[in-house]
């Protein structure tokens, strides 16, 4: 078939490729005018620059981990052990970076993770980061528990760019009111993809929080959607500004149910008309038990090493969840992303796009909205140069054939 015989239904024009890698050559060029990036290019040194500048609270629950840090080590370990094979010749001239998710078409494969409590980062808190990502047009996930309410933050998106990509992730209440009322909150706000945490019903054995005392939802942080939610509300004896006390404590509560099993999915699936994504998903036999109870998604993470001490790194799940059900389901993947090469071999192993954590939050702590731009657009134009030197021009293109395993 020629492009003359493509039905004219067929030829939706499609907005022109971003140039992500044009970042490169935007601060070389402001070198030239002698001023040098704010923050590293290198996300990996993000951390340790988060250490010298920010407290040792707040820096120390973002970079922490469950028990001595052997999942988090595990995250970076398994996506370390694969390694890229250049094809040449290829004729890399024309990129496109855009991929179709869970209905929509975004401009890249990358979208922010689910990250609590961002006030402590930064007084602007969640709607920077947000902002940051409908700048760059990538999808923002909001978390529960976040310090800003789920309408400020879609406020704050939409005043960048009308109807921009968010997702709500779900830290499921015990209350079956509260958590109907959150979702048709979100969904009224515009979220549109529900992404559920299987993986944190109860928070891990953290030392470096347990030894400096520090858990910022205890301060009454990371409660803004719960303290503006009428259902929420109406189970407390006296108002917030009266107990805070109690009301945290029954935040805490209500916040996680561990007696959850896949039979409760149901209910959500009742309650939210959009995409639902799993995350904190790790054994093949979940993934399929996701895609039977009419899930649309999973995202494969060991929640950033936070939880299971001794879990398998998220990018050894990977290949085994992508078998399990990648033809049935959207695969995501998070943990332990911190380049353009590692967003390049996530893809390759079956994921259709990744999720960014940490790295995002300390771009914020340092920068506010800069900062979290200047982390987007590091990794992707990283990722674009990767592919294109790799012999790649589309992320599509992407098979474990692109890789190879350390010995
Ligand atoms: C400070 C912090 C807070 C987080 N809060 C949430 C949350 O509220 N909900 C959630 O599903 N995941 C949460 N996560 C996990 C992230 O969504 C993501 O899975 C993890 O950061 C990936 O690991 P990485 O950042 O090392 O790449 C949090 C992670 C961090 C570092
Ligand atoms: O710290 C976390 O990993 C997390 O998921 C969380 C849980 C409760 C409140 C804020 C963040």
């Amino acid at each position: 078939m020629t492009a003359s015989d493509t039905p004219a239904s067929a030829r939706v024009p499609q907005p022109a490729p971003k140039d992500w890698s044009a970042f490169q050559y935007e601060i070389y060029l402001n070198g030239v005018a002698g001023t040098v990036p704010r923050l590293p290019t290198d996300l990996s040194r993000l951390e340790q620059v988060a250490e010298q500048r920010l407290g040792p609270g707040p820096v120390g629950y973002v970079a922490g981990a469950a028990g001595d840090g052997k999942s988090a080590r595990a995250n970076r370990a398994a996506l370390d052990r694969w390694r890229i094979v250049p094809r040449m010749l290829r004729d890399v001239q024309r990129r496109d970076l855009s991929v179709e998710l869970l209905g929509t078409r975004l401009p890249a494969p990358v979208a922010l993770a689910p990250v609590g409590v961002l006030s402590i980062m930064h007084p602007d808190a969640e709607p920077a980061a947000a902002r940051a990502a409908a700048a760059q047009d990538l999808p923002f996930t909001l978390s529960t528990a976040s310090s800003t309410t789920l309408e400020q933050v879609a406020e704050a998106m939409d005043a960048v760019r009308p109807g921009s990509e968010r997702w709500f992730q779900l830290y499921w209440p015990r209350d079956r009111e509260v958590t109907i009322s959150l979702l048709t909150r979100a969904a009224r706000a515009g979220y549109r993809v529900l992404v559920v945490t299987l993986d944190t019903w109860l928070l891990a054995w953290r030392p470096r929080d347990l030894d400096q005392a520090y858990l910022p939802f205890l301060r009454g942080v990371g409660t803004a959607n719960y303290f503006s939610d009428p259902a929420f509300l109406a189970g407390l004896a006296k108002p917030v500004h009266e107990d805070l006390n109690a009301a945290v404590l029954h935040f805490a509560q209500m916040f996680a149910d561990p007696s959850k099993t896949w039979a409760d999915l149901e209910f959500l699936r009742e309650h939210w008309d959009g995409p639902i994504v799993l995350k904190g998903v790790l054994h093949p036999d979940d993934a399929r038990r996701a895609a039977d109870a009419g899930m649309d998604g999973v995202v494969v993470s060991n929640h950033g090493g936070r939880q299971v001490n001794g879990a398998i790194g998220a990018a050894d799940a990977l290949p085994g969840v992508v078998r399990a059900v990648g033809e049935r389901m959207t695969v995501l993947f998070d943990s332990g992303v911190r380049g353009g090469d590692d967003v390049f071999k996530a893809l390759a192993l079956g994921a259709r796009a990744v999720l960014l954590g940490r790295p995002y939050a300390y771009g914020l702590g340092l920068d506010g909205q800069a900062g979290v731009e200047h982390v987007l657009r590091c990794l992707l134009a990283e990722f674009e140069l990767t592919l294109a030197l790799s012999g790649y021009t589309e992320p599509g293109q992407l098979t474990p054939g692109a890789l190879t395993r350390e010995p």
